[in-house]
């Protein structure tokens, strides 16, 4: 991170100096764009550590053409060409970058240009933005051919060589002009091997450059799928060449629990087993399967969202402080961690799926959901981490669908104060709010303001959207997308962290799968509920104890009781 600081520096002062066509300045000034400018000096920013060894490694070329393939689909119209858009107005992108979609579907460019913008927004119709999206969409070109088609990919790399013959700037003399080449799977696993394949036999420069590949899960469908996975897609690509996605990682909030954690003594000191009780992660959704039933009801909310998301969090949550901010040391603190988490147990775990309730179907009544699909929409498992800091502490992860709101958090329950002056007090309780509306606060106990002394439940609140009033909060993809040009793997995972993940949860998904006999039942929960009526109890199994203190958020009018004058009634 602490190349962060260096990175935006080479940034703006590149652009300045060599910005020869349609992208916007980096330091473009506010008053011409609705979203907000970069700084103009490098010095706002705070370099994160004071090793920038790392910069060295992590360059913007010039001379990149970004192919996304899979362009006519869902994720690359709503996630991959928007972050892209947002990377190119903000000045992100390299130098003279061009963009080029591959997929099957045949399509004029108009076609495409219309479809590579549908879903940025542009609330207002704001001029500037108006004529951002004429330029990038003068970036974009659009070849179409199969995937599993050697000479479709012959054409494809034709029209990437017509593109480069008109490179001029050599980033390295030497060697030469160099062509660098990212491609971008928006592709369903069942075609990532023989495009990997024909990407690299095709479409590989050979000369000076890098080639990158970024690949979005689903990685596997359990350990030996993964295994088979990834040593097939290695024979072509190699792991410094590999940026695999779990988006999670590039969320403002998960990239902040490394800052929160390692940048605070006051966090770091009670980061552990004699000071904390329990830690939830959660992620709910209020939205069911909704026709997307038949890609979901092979995976289940563990492969969807447990197994990748939910884990990333966690073992950033609890990895011991890397070395340095570089990839592996990062990544080498989050295997380790995660070595140490036994494989879930049957009884540690809660299903469920969601029931038609409040004018909502069922899970079951989704027509593309298999009938009398035994599939979990909701999960809640506890993992244990066998290492000194962890020994004994339940971390317990949850996540649905069709549930009663939008939300993603970390909860950290610390123990209880020591009785004694105290009965009944509160414990402390520090949440991270993911998502929607980030936020951090810590739930503390203080005086009751005035004549009583009496302690009262209240929070100490770092809501961003007030604090950080004029932040824009980039989305995971831009962030991601940025790294994996500037070639840093900080944020994607590694093989081996992808290993022993499938390690922790193969043995309970063979058993939800019924590889070891009947598959087991999930409890039925209403669409809209907080999820299976069991459970409050099997979070209290775990030490969760819930705040129920009656403060409220965000200001707290005290009770007359509280305000009386002590011993006059
Ligand atoms: N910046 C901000 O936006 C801030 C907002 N607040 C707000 O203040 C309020 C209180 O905060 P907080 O105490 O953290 O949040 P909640 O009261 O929403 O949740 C506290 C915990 O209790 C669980 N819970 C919720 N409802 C029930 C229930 N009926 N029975 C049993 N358990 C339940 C939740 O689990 P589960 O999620 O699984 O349902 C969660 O683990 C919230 O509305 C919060 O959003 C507070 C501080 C800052
Ligand atoms: O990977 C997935 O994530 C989304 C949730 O992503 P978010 O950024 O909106 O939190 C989830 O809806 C989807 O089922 C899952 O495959």
């Amino acid at each position: 991170m602490g190349w962060y600081h260096t990175v935006k520096q080479k940034l703006t002062t590149k652009r300045d100096a060599s910005r020869t066509s349609s992208q916007p300045a980096a330091t473009g000034s506010s008053a011409s764009h609705s979203l907000p400018a970069l700084p103009a000096s490098p010095r706002n920013y705070a370099a994160v550590s004071s090793t920038d060894s790392d910069a060295a490694h992590y360059e913007m070329k010039d001379n990149t053409i970004i192919i996304v393939l899979g362009a006519s689909g869902d994720l690359a119209k709503k996630k991959t060409f928007p972050a892209l858009f947002a990377l190119f107005r903000q000045g992100f992108l390299p130098t003279d970058v061009k963009i080029c979609g591959y997929a099957r579907t045949k399509m004029d460019a108009a076609n495409f240009h219309s479809r590579a913008v549908s879903y940025i927004k542009n609330p207002g119709e704001d001029p500037a933005v108006t004529a951002s999206i004429q330029k990038f969409k003068d970036i974009l070109t659009y070849v179409d051919g199969s995937y599993d088609d050697g000479a479709a990919f012959v054409v494809l790399n034709t029209h990437l060589e017509e593109i480069e013959s008109k490179y001029t700037s050599k980033d390295n003399e030497a060697d030469g002009i160099e062509k660098n080449r990212l491609f971008y799977f928006a592709l369903p696993p069942s075609v990532f091997v023989p495009v990997a394949k024909n990407l690299k036999e095709n479409c590989y420069v050979k000369g000076a450059g890098v080639n990158r590949v970024i690949v979005e899960k689903p990685f596997g469908k359990d350990l030996d799928s993964a295994r088979q996975l990834l040593s097939s897609l290695k024979e072509y690509w190699t792991e410094d060449e590999t940026f695999r996605i779990d988006h999670y990682l590039g969320k403002e909030m998960v990239k902040n629990l490394l800052v929160l954690r390692f940048a605070n003594v006051a966090f770091s000191s009670g980061w552990d087993k004699n000071h904390i009780s329990n830690v939830q992660i959660t992620f709910k959704e209020p939205f069911g399967t909704e026709g997307r039933g038949g890609y979901f009801d092979s995976f289940g909310i563990i492969r969807d969202v447990l197994q990748n998301h939910l884990l990333q969090v966690l073992s950033i949550l609890t990895m011991e402080r890397p070395v340095s901010f570089s990839a592996e040391d990062i990544r080498d603190e989050k295997v380790k961690v995660l070595r140490s988490i036994p494989p879930i147990t049957q009884e540690d775990t809660l299903l469920g799926q969601y029931v038609g309730a409040n004018g909502k179907p069922g899970y079951l009544e989704d027509d593309t959901v298999p009938r009398g699909s035994v599939c979990p929409t909701f999960a809640a498992t506890t993992l244990w981490i066998h290492n000194p800091r962890w020994e004994g502490v339940p971390f317990i992860l949850k996540a649905g669908k069709a549930l009663n709101e939008a939300k993603v958090e970390v909860r950290v329950q610390f123990k209880d104060v020591t009785q004694g002056i105290f009965k009944d007090i509160t414990r402390n309780e520090l949440v991270i709010r993911i998502q929607p509306s980030e936020a951090v606060y810590l739930k503390v106990n203080t005086k009751t303001p005035g004549l009583q002394t009496r302690a009262m439940a209240t929070e100490m609140d770092l809501t961003y959207n007030r604090r950080f009033s004029n932040a824009k909060i980039p989305e995971a993809y831009e962030t991601l997308i940025l790294d994996a040009l500037l070639g840093d793997h900080s944020n994607f995972v590694r093989h081996d962290e992808l290993d022993v993940a499938w390690k922790i949860f193969t043995p309970i998904l063979h058993w939800i799968d019924g590889q070891s006999g009947t598959a087991p039942k999930p409890v039925p929960y209403a669409y809209g509920s907080r999820g299976p009526p069991e459970l409050n109890a099997f979070v209290e199994r775990f030490g969760f104890q819930r705040t129920t203190s009656g403060y409220e958020w965000p200001v707290t009018s005290l009770a007359a009781s509280d305000r009386a004058v002590p011993g006059r009634g």
